[in-house]
């Protein structure tokens, strides 16, 4: 009996077990589990469980030499996310002898980010949340762990990093930059900033939770009408709070959905009480009274206890670029997930891989793969497969897979109530991406099959 483990949320399928509140019995083998099954915690698909492999990790006998001395240049890794850990992960599974270390500017536990927008459905804390601490990490990985270290400056031509106040320097012999998003910062004046919260990490959700319960708050103002901005939405609902929510655009997800599909997701998430202000910019957030006072730029003004920013992340490429290296949106790198410094690999929400930018766990994860096995000295390009985004909206779940920027093509819409099925053709009938939402959402196998690979 094996055991399979979501790589979104963490979630184990035991077959021992099966997973009786769907109908699935105990002793129920992982290919005999239906095809349309869904991660019970955070809705993805079987395809995104992989086989758990128990790690065996040897400690380091006292009498070894130091891992400095040894033969390789340690292959550094300068972020500790899902790309960070992951690519470290895949990395030992071929290559046990090698230094590794891994650098953070956070505390390096590890943790399921898109976990983050579910706290108070799961009713999770920052701690309930964060699964191993930087040394458990460590150990398991055979590596050294830096925290609360900010890599300043990278000599691409020595092979040096530059750490902390830029004292310390590290030689590497292989490096990835897997430094992730950063939030994009609206341009919002006002008095009360200090109650505008973005939650990117597990450190800014412990941040948030903390506020929320210090200032008893009862109503959230939400600017952002996104991916983030509607899972937020729909998880402070779920926590019996008050929700108004601000987005320049016609509807919910509006780079992602047509419009009648994120018409279905406002509709659910305002029968659940959440009022939506769809056109006007958030100009400032001012203290008023406890709370806030939040002006938008059509004169209206909401009252709220404390606010959510959510208007989008992009790839962090500062340090990249101070370093020389190549950047566009993201930093720039090929299908073997080198970037334009020779040893210097990039990957996760910062890179730009083959021209495209995804900022989702599925493609971190085959990048991993990939680069795991490119580190251990077996070259190997990664490949993206049609990679659909489940949207953790319970009141109207949503899957979309969208066209690639500039397709040329057509959405056709089917809709009935908030199920509303959205393909997007090209001239010659190929479909090239689809947005689901409600019972919809069940045609997800169907309609990836079709799908063309994103990097085939
Ligand atoms: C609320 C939320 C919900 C989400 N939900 C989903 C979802 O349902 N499905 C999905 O596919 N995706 C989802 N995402 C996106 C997904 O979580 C990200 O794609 C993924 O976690 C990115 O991982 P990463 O390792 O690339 O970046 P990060 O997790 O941001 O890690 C970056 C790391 O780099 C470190 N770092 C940065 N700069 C430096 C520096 N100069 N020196 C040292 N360290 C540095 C940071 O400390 C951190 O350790 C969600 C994102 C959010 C915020």
């Amino acid at each position: 009996m094996s055991k399979w483990e979501c790589i979104v949320c963490g979630l184990i399928y035991d077959e021992k077990e099966g997973w009786p509140d769907d109908g699935i019995a105990p002793g129920t083998k992982w290919e005999d589990v239906p095809e349309d099954w869904l991660c019970p915690d955070c809705g993805v698909g079987k395809e995104d469980f992989e086989l758990l492999e128990e790690e065996v990790v040897e400690d380091v006998p006292h009498h070894e030499e130091p891992v400095a001395d040894k033969v390789h240049a340690p292959v550094v890794i300068i972020g500790t996310g899902l790309a960070g850990y992951g690519v470290a992960k895949e990395f030992r599974k071929h290559d046990s002898d090698t230094p590794l270390i891994l650098i953070t500017s956070d505390d390096g536990r590890s943790y399921s980010k898109p976990m983050l927008s579910t706290g108070y459905t799961k009713n999770t804390t920052a701690n309930d949340l964060a699964q191993l601490d930087a040394g458990s990490m460590a150990k398991m990985l055979k590596a050294s762990v830096w925290t609360m270290t900010r890599v300043a400056e990278i000599d691409t031509a020595n092979q040096m990093i530059k750490v902390g106040d830029a004292q310390s320097a590290i030689h590497y012999g292989k490096l990835v930059l897997a430094v992730g998003a950063e939030v994009i910062q609206p341009p919002i004046g006002g008095d009360a900033l200090e109650k505008v919260y973005s939650v990117n990490d597990l450190l800014d959700y412990d941040d948030f939770r903390s506020a929320v319960e210090k200032n008893g708050v009862k109503k959230v103002c939400i600017i952002g009408g996104g991916l983030i901005g509607c899972e937020f939405t729909n998880d402070l609902l779920n926590g019996g709070f008050e929700v108004e929510a601000v987005d320049p655009l016609g509807h919910c997800l509006p780079t992602l959905l047509p419009e009648q599909a994120g018409k279905a997701v406002q509709a659910a998430l305002e029968s659940k009480g959440a009022t939506f202000h769809f056109g006007p910019l958030v100009t400032e957030v001012n203290h008023a009274g406890e709370g806030v006072r939040v002006t938008l730029n059509n004169g209206e003004t909401i009252d709220a206890d404390l606010v959510v920013s959510a208007v989008g992340v992009r790839p962090r490429v500062a340090l990249a670029q101070a370093s020389g290296i190549d950047t566009n949106r993201g930093v720039v790198t090929n299908r073997l997930l080198e970037t334009s410094a020779p040893n210097v690999y990039a990957m996760g929400d910062c890179a730009e891989v083959g021209g495209h930018v995804l900022v989702y766990v599925a493609p971190l994860m085959a990048a991993a793969r990939a680069l795991g096995k490119t580190l251990a000295g077996e070259p190997t390009e990664v490949s993206y497969p049609a990679m659909p985004v489940t949207i953790k909206t319970p009141a109207c779940p949503v899957v979309v897979a969208p066209p690639a920027p500039g397709a040329q093509g057509e959405w056709t819409v089917q809709a009935q109530g908030n199920d509303v099925q959205a393909e997007f053709r090209d001239a010659a009938g190929n479909l090239l991406g689809f947005a689901l939402t409600g019972e919809a959402t069940k045609a997800k196998l169907a309609l990836q099959k079709e799908l063309p690979a994103i990097l085939a």
